[in-house]
């Protein structure tokens, strides 16, 4: 898949069936969307292409009006989305940053410019709830209406329920707020991941008795949080086991190096000699996150966090065999 930030790019495709949306999280009712936008693109003979934003449009309005409550919890980060909509064979992702240009741009504008000078939109599948344009006026009617004048197609996606339940990012965003790690994989289609660089951290996990495999959440307001049993990919053959916290470590200095920052910290349970002591850094890894053990906890000192790391890392023990030795 091809990625470009902005559609002024010469790569960019000319012929296109589009989709448009923040696909956040890509789940199963994203997915059902991504297969029917490349069925309808291999028939025309043209690329299938995603419109996304970064930032959010809700973050851009939160920032603008200085309300961090409007700003939606995040699934995944841009880096997850991007391999979400590769593995579902997504031909071009065109990622748009939301700024006072495009939220200003009236409905027809966004069409002329856009979809059709940029993208060179043939046909055009929009969710049911839809909106676009200043002040959201654009919508579904709006669009289809400009799609007979100018010559291009569209179409509406229903919503895709599992079990009667509608898939949509903020139903997974409920599911990952309150821990519940298997309804968020029942409406991703997949389990929940976080992929990711490893980085350098304080270094202070070897003092702990606790090495950590650190990986940033590239925005400060990860929809789920606290303490999970997981399973790291891409480091050995077998997935290894472990325990990590994600967020923002309320014990620890905020002002130190990554003081605020989201991180994903994992403590592998046993770690396999070939990688050598500290073989994982700069390496792309995958986390998946099992089960929510409890919420991010203020420790008082260095010896009570240690304490609580190492109930952590027996419980996770404890749970993966009971849950999980059978899988690996
Ligand atoms: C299983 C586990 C649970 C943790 N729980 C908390 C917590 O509840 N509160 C907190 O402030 N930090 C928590 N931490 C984060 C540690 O403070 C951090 O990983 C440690 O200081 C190592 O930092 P470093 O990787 O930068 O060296 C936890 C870490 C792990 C691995
Ligand atoms: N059991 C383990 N779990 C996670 N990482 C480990 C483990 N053993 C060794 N490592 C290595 O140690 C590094 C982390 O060491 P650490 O002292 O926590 O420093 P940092 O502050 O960079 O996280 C990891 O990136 C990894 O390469």
């Amino acid at each position: 898949m091809k990625v470009f930030r902005g559609f002024k790019h010469p790569g960019v495709a000319s012929a296109s069936a589009v989709t448009i949306g923040n696909f956040d999280g890509v789940h199963r009712g994203h997915q059902a969307m991504l297969a029917l936008l490349k069925g309808e693109a291999q028939q025309r003979g043209v690329a299938s292409v995603v419109l996304t934003f970064e930032p959010h449009p809700r973050d851009y309005f939160a920032e603008l009006h200085q309300k961090p409550d409007l700003a939606p919890a995040r699934v995944g980060t841009l880096r997850d989305k991007l391999e979400d909509l590769a593995t579902a064979g997504v031909d071009q992702t065109v990622v748009l940053p939301f700024d006072a240009r495009l939220a200003n741009q009236s409905p027809q504008e966004f069409i002329d410019q856009v979809l059709l000078g940029g993208l060179g939109a043939r046909y055009v599948l929009v969710g049911d709830d839809f909106r676009f344009g200043k002040a959201r006026a654009g919508d579904y009617a709006l669009l289809d209406a400009a799609g007979d004048a100018q010559g291009f197609d569209v179409a509406r996606m229903n919503s895709y329920e599992v079990h009667g339940l509608r898939v949509s990012s903020s139903a997974v965003r409920e599911a990952l707020g309150r821990g519940d790690m298997a309804a968020a994989a029942r409406l991703l289609g997949r389990p929940y991941c976080i992929s990711g660089h490893v980085v350098h951290g304080r270094k202070l996990g070897r003092t702990l008795g606790f090495k950590t495999l650190n990986l940033r959440f590239a925005h400060w307001k990860p929809a789920a949080s606290g303490i999970f049993v997981v399973l790291v990919h891409g480091l050995s053959a077998k997935p290894l086991q472990g325990v990590a916290n994600l967020g923002v470590r309320p014990s620890l200095d905020p002002t130190d190096v990554n003081g605020g920052r989201v991180l994903l910290e994992t403590h592998c349970l046993d770690w396999p000699a070939e990688l050598g002591p500290e073989g994982a850094y700069g390496k792309i890894i995958r986390v998946e996150l099992l089960h929510k053990l409890h919420d991010e906890l203020k420790y008082d000192g260095l010896d009570a966090l240690t304490q609580g790391i190492q109930k952590d890392r027996d419980d996770a023990r404890a749970w993966l065999q009971s849950n999980v030795s059978a899988r690996i």
